[in-house]
């Protein structure tokens, strides 16, 4: 059994049209490594954030179950931890307190000056050095999205849950933020499951990319694996004979599956369950 296991999921919602349901994503297995960096990739609407919130246990499956370490997810817990596109952060609170509070909730016998010394650990990791007493709105995206991850990375969640954490962030910063990402995570061996619409960051970041099909009934078409070598870096991997491959391969896959887009179907997706084709270049 995998670390990580999303067992055959099928989510459905009621149909805006008021009749029976619609079926968003049908039979979604994906078996994680621990360790394991996946990201997902899909058009908008597929099911990537329904998929998340199933495994961080803020929504449930409708049908299947995610299993950890062995045991049935079945509600949020501090063993997963989501970083949100919109940072979510606690607008009264400063950079300090906003971590110490996921610290101390996760480690409740720690002296003060343990849940201080562990954050300002996080803090230096992101750069954040000399912001400690600023508060959200002081802060641009890319110093907000630095405080949620060093907040998700601080508690040293089994999981990581990002869900487009670099979506509101300028080009130039989320480069440096994700390079930040490389760092913390190469440091805590994180399980780490990414919902990304950005292909130059999949390759980057992921050691396998998911590519959704499109809803309704979407399912997971193929497991590409980025066989580029580690440690890797923005300037570095673009020279890597298998960076285009991939990034190609992916694209396409993108260009054909949106040729199909959109629809809103019925609740059967009645066909049988096709195995994800495996890419491997
Ligand atoms: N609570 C809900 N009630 C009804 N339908 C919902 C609900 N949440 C999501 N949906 C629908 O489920 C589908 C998948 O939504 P989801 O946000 O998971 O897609 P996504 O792939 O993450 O999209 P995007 O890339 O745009 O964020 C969409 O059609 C959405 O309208």
């Amino acid at each position: 059994m995998a670390f990580l296991q999303i067992d055959n999921v099928s989510k459905y919602f009621p149909s805006p049209l008021g009749e029976g349901r619609v079926c968003v994503f049908k039979d979604v297995t994906i078996k994680i490594d621990k360790g394991e960096f996946v990201t997902v990739i899909g058009h908008s609407g597929c099911g990537k954030s329904t998929l998340l919130n199933i495994i961080a246990g803020l929504d449930e499956a409708s049908e299947g179950g995610v299993l950890l370490g062995g045991r049935e997810v079945s509600g949020p817990g501090l063993d997963r931890m989501v970083v949100f596109q919109n940072f979510s952060l606690m607008p009264w609170m400063t950079v300090f307190e906003n971590i110490a509070l996921a610290v101390r909730s996760a480690y409740q016998d720690w002296e003060p000056s343990q849940v201080a010394a562990h954050v300002n650990k996080y803090i230096a990791l992101v750069g954040l050095k000399g912001a400690e007493a600023k508060r959200p709105a002081a802060l641009s995206g890319g110093m907000k999205q630095r405080v949620g991850l060093a907040r998700a990375f601080s508690i040293e969640p089994k999981v990581l849950l990002l869900d487009e954490p670099f979506a509101q962030i300028d080009a130039l910063t989320r480069g440096v933020i994700q390079e930040e990402l490389i760092q913390m995570w190469n440091t805590s061996k994180n399980t780490v499951f990414m919902v990304t619409h950005d292909v130059d960051e999949a390759i980057l970041l992921s050691d396998r990319i998911m590519l959704m099909t499109n809803g309704p009934s979407a399912r997971i078409g193929e497991i590409v694996d980025v066989t580029i070598p580690r440690p890797r870096s923005r300037e570095s991997i673009i020279d890597h004979p298998h960076y285009y491959k991939i990034r190609n391969h992916v694209i396409h896959f993108l260009v054909r599956h949106a040729a199909h887009a959109g629809g809103v179907g019925s609740a059967s997706g009645g066909r049988s369950v096709e195995e994800p084709v495996l890419v491997r270049f």
